[in-house]
């Protein structure tokens, strides 16, 4: 069948595949949405003109999934309440803080997500983010391309990777493979963690203020969660010290970001590489004039590559989900 025609039949509704709820367009689908129109019947919120709340009262009541993403809206208790048949709750993320975990928990609603997908391309983003802050990458591209080489000379040296003492926030999927580069470029590794991980033997620290004191980087892999918003405040920030940097890929609210500017602004640590912000997509403006701090705009986790996984588990999760198997990536620690 032509794609055009999948999506004819789609718009139509096929009262014979499973009614899937989609409330934003997720980003997978800007490549790969025919591949769920022909497998399931997409009850698109987005392209309604209706209210939210009329749509799902008119069209969700009978579906049993939903697929979302970390850019939707938040799968709140008052949107979970309007759908009475709801039994899952797929994300195209790795990040879950935008779904009320505890109320699914409660609706006896499952949640799954993008599992290991995208860990591997995240895990090479912190690292070029670390590597660019400590080698002034980005910068010494801005003083090249402005000119400067040849009218003011050489440009100031960076530091070195190999014998940084680094500390991972958060050891799960991503964190286990920052740590495992990181060691392959001659770096020690210790973590902070909710609890200490019998898999692994770097040196584990309970307290986070403790590990950034003992450390020259902090990379933030943890989920945004109430204990870990502003966990990451100036007391650990001063714990780094002058000479520390701190990489974030996990979820901007995770660093009080107003306490960290006035770091940076001050000079009282080193530097940053933020993939995360606050409030997305403003960024405060004062981290646009430091030379010292790399930002990119909440793409670490991106790559056509890992698109393609991420569709395959996402249909493979609804798949499983609509013929009673085991999910593929069922969030446990729900
Ligand atoms: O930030 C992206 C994700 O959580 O997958």
């Amino acid at each position: 069948m032509a794609v055009s025609d999948h999506q004819e039949q789609n718009n139509r509704g096929s009262p014979e595949l499973p009614e899937v709820i989609v409330l934003k367009q997720p980003p997978v689908f800007r490549t790969f949405e025919d591949h769920f129109s022909s497998r399931f019947t997409l009850l698109k919120a987005s392209d309604s003109e209706l209210p939210l709340d009329q749509f799902l009262a008119a069209n969700a009541q009978s579906a049993q999934a939903m697929l979302c993403s970390g850019g939707g809206p938040r799968i709140s208790d008052e949107i979970l309440r309007q759908l009475p048949s709801l039994r899952l709750v797929v994300t195209t993320s790795a990040g879950l803080n935008h779904i009320d975990l505890s109320e699914c928990r409660s609706r006896g609603i499952s949640v799954a997500n993008a599992g290991d997908v995208f860990s591997a391309d995240c895990a090479d983003y912190a690292v070029g983010l670390l590597i660019d802050v400590l080698r002034k990458i980005s910068a010494a591209d801005r003083y090249v391309k402005k000119g400067h080489w040849a009218n003011l000379g050489d440009f100031p040296l960076g530091s070195k990777l190999r014998g940084k003492r680094v500390g991972i926030v958060g050891l799960g999927r991503i964190g286990i493979q920052v740590a495992k580069r990181l060691e392959a470029f001659g770096c020690s590794i210790s973590y902070n963690s909710t609890k200490k991980k019998d898999f692994v033997a770097y040196p584990f620290y309970a307290n986070v203020c403790e590990l950034a004191a003992d450390m020259d980087v902090l990379i933030i892999c943890c989920g945004l969660n109430e204990q870990t918003r502003h966990m990451i405040d100036r007391k650990v920030l001063l714990a780094l010290g002058k000479e520390g940097v701190i990489v974030n890929i996990g979820r901007g609210a995770i660093i009080n970001e107003k306490e960290m500017v006035e770091c940076l602004v001050h000079g009282e640590i080193g530097g940053a590489g933020l993939d995360v912000f606050e409030n997305e997509p403003d960024v405060s403006k004062e981290l646009f004039e430091l030379e010292n701090v790399v930002l990119s705009p909440h793409l670490a986790v991106f790559t056509p590559e890992s698109f393609e996984d991420l569709r395959d588990i996402m249909i493979g999760n609804l798949e499983a989900f609509f013929s009673n198997k085991p999910l593929l990536s069922l969030v446990t620690d729900q």
